[in-house]
């Protein structure tokens, strides 16, 4: 039946046609090899390999067992652990944008399905003004879609979007298999990548508040087929009273106590992280977050400058858990280079909440480096996305350094484009090191100087000190003479004080240069 849907344009009931999107399997996001990476001189880091190679199969072999988790133990209702994506059915509302647009979210959403471990069988999106309030598509579309379910034998249909609970029990009522939508994929996939206890609790929360007005709805919409229909008179009347109710209750309780819990246990690791990022602050090393939308390459650069084994894979939010590395300019500075959550477009509102601790790091460096692929069919929507949330999580105000990746594939003139557009911005690759040692000066220019200038006479029993200073401050001068070693820096107030003691007086000074 689905030749059906794929010409039917002209003889829509509605006047408005669905269309099959061209790629649905987003070949760019598809290439296996991961890189063969080229010597490249200086301070870079050369491995063979550009991420944790053993995390990676490990957690490629562990993803699809589900079931098993203890996290939820007492709300054995909910669907996140039935959430079995297997073979599905895409389908999208297309509003307002050009087709090209719509058929790129649309394949966003195919990789999504796939990242999740799904197979996607076919994909379909209508035109209309907005989202139906009862079906999300169309009835007759509904309808339709059923006959596509039924010809590929899908056993879930995906939304790219977030429909309310009577959406997807109506548009389950008339497609007879799972509806799921973009946010709870996006759960889905979050929850298989979580890694650290952090990550693992923000992604339960979010999944919590998602689930919470929808219990009714998934748990029984399969399973009421037979009896149901009766009490739906219309728009959200999911009034299905009886033995179940109780247990919804009951379930709805626990999960609350269950969230007030989790929200408690993510204060208390915040306050261990705000700590050290407190620590790095006094200390003055300078701080630089990288941030950009999923797949990016951000892990990847990441990986290029500190030789951190990150893990790098071609799938979406591969990266949940902020790390942060131990960086170093080519003069030497010492920086912290903090990887982040990727970001995508429609990011779940939970989970900007959820994530906004991960966010800190951003809102807090002192240079944001906003990876972008440059390979990507719409980089600047890219873009885009990105900076909203960068000014949702208050990080307007950090300088931000445009990182066009992925430039060994890449359209030069759409690099062309975007190096015109954005003034401050580089092209590189992270796979083939070019454009990285520019980088790596651009980020040392950026970097805020420490703010006291200093000349002091270090005797050589205190190589100690000389060393910091090289590490924390900006060495602007050093010489050698008969007493120990003079050096002439910008430090920190913290580092300033330690020096105090050595300070050259301006008489000294001139006699001890002359
Ligand atoms: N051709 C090419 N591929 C790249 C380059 N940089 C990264 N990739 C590939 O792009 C994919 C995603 O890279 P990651 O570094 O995991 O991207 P990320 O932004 O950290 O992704 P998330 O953590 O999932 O948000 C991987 O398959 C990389 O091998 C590049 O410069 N050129
Ligand atoms: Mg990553």
């Amino acid at each position: 039946m689905t030749s059906t849907f794929e010409t039917r344009d002209a003889d829509a009931n509605d006047g408005r046609g669905a269309r099959r999107p061209a790629d649905l399997r987003a070949e760019a996001l598809m290439d296996e090899d991961l890189a063969g990476i080229d010597g490249v001189p200086g301070r870079l880091y050369t491995n063979d390999y550009d991420g944790d190679q053993y995390d990676r199969s490990d957690r490629a072999s562990l993803r699809r067992v589900s079931g098993l988790s203890t996290e939820l133990e007492d709300v054995t209702e909910v669907e996140y652990r039935q959430l079995r994506l297997e073979r599905v059915v895409l389908v999208g509302v297309w509003t307002d944008g050009t087709v090209e647009e719509a058929e790129n979210s649309l394949a966003e959403l195919a990789a999504l399905a796939e990242t999740a471990g799904s197979e996607v069988l076919d994909g379909v999106i209508q035109r209309r003004d907005k989202p139906d309030p009862a079906t999300y598509i169309g009835s007759g579309k509904a309808a339709e879609l059923r006959e596509i379910v039924l010809s590929t034998g899908a056993d879930t249909v995906v939304c790219d979007g977030e429909l309310s609970p009577g959406q997807l029990i109506h548009l389950e009522d008339v497609v007879k298999v799972k509806v799921v939508d973009r946010t709870a994929l996006i759960l889905d996939i979050f929850a298989q990548h979580a890694k650290s206890r952090e990550g693992k609790a923000q992604v339960s929360l979010a999944q919590m508040q998602y689930m919470l007005p929808r219990l009714r709805g998934w748990g029984q919409s399969l399973s009421r087929q037979m009896g149901g229909g009766g009490s739906g008179s219309s728009g959200g009347g999911m009034a299905t009273r009886g033995p179940g109710e109780t247990k919804i209750e009951t379930d709805r309780r626990r999960i609350r106590e269950k969230m007030a819990k989790l929200r408690r246990e993510i204060a208390d690791m915040k306050k261990g992280r705000d700590t050290k990022r407190q620590e790095r602050r006094r200390n003055q090393v300078p701080s630089v977050a990288i941030a950009g939308y999923t797949n990016a390459g951000k892990s990847s650069i990441l990986n290029r400058l500190t030789g951190a084994g990150v893990l790098v894979e071609n799938a979406l939010f591969a990266t949940l858990d902020p790390t942060v590395r131990r960086a170093e300019t080519p003069g030497g500075r010492v920086y912290t280079l903090a990887d982040t959550v990727g970001f995508v477009r429609h990011l779940p509102h939970h989970l900007v909440e959820a994530f906004r601790s991960t966010m800190e790091e951003v809102a807090d460096a002192d240079l944001i480096l906003h990876v972008v692929d440059g390979a990507h069919p719409e980089p600047e929507a890219q873009l885009a996305a990105v900076r909203e949330v960068i000014v949702e999580v208050g990080a307007h105000n950090v300088p931000e350094l445009v990182v066009i990746n992925k430039a060994d594939v890449a359209d030069p003139l759409v690099l062309a484009r975007l190096l015109r557009r954005e003034p401050h911005a580089i092209a590189v690759s992270a796979r083939s090191g070019m454009g990285m040692e520019e980088l790596l000066k651009l980020i040392e220019s950026e970097l805020p100087r420490p703010s006291i200038e200093v000349t002091a006479l270090v005797p050589y029993t205190r190589g100690d000190l000389v060393a910091k200073v090289h590490r924390d401050g900006e060495v602007l001068g050093e010489e050698h003479n008969g007493e120990g070693t003079v050096l002439r820096a910008r430090v920190g107030a913290e580092l300033a004080a330690e020096l105090e003691a050595f300070v050259l007086e301006p008489l000294a000074l001139a006699a001890a240069e002359g």
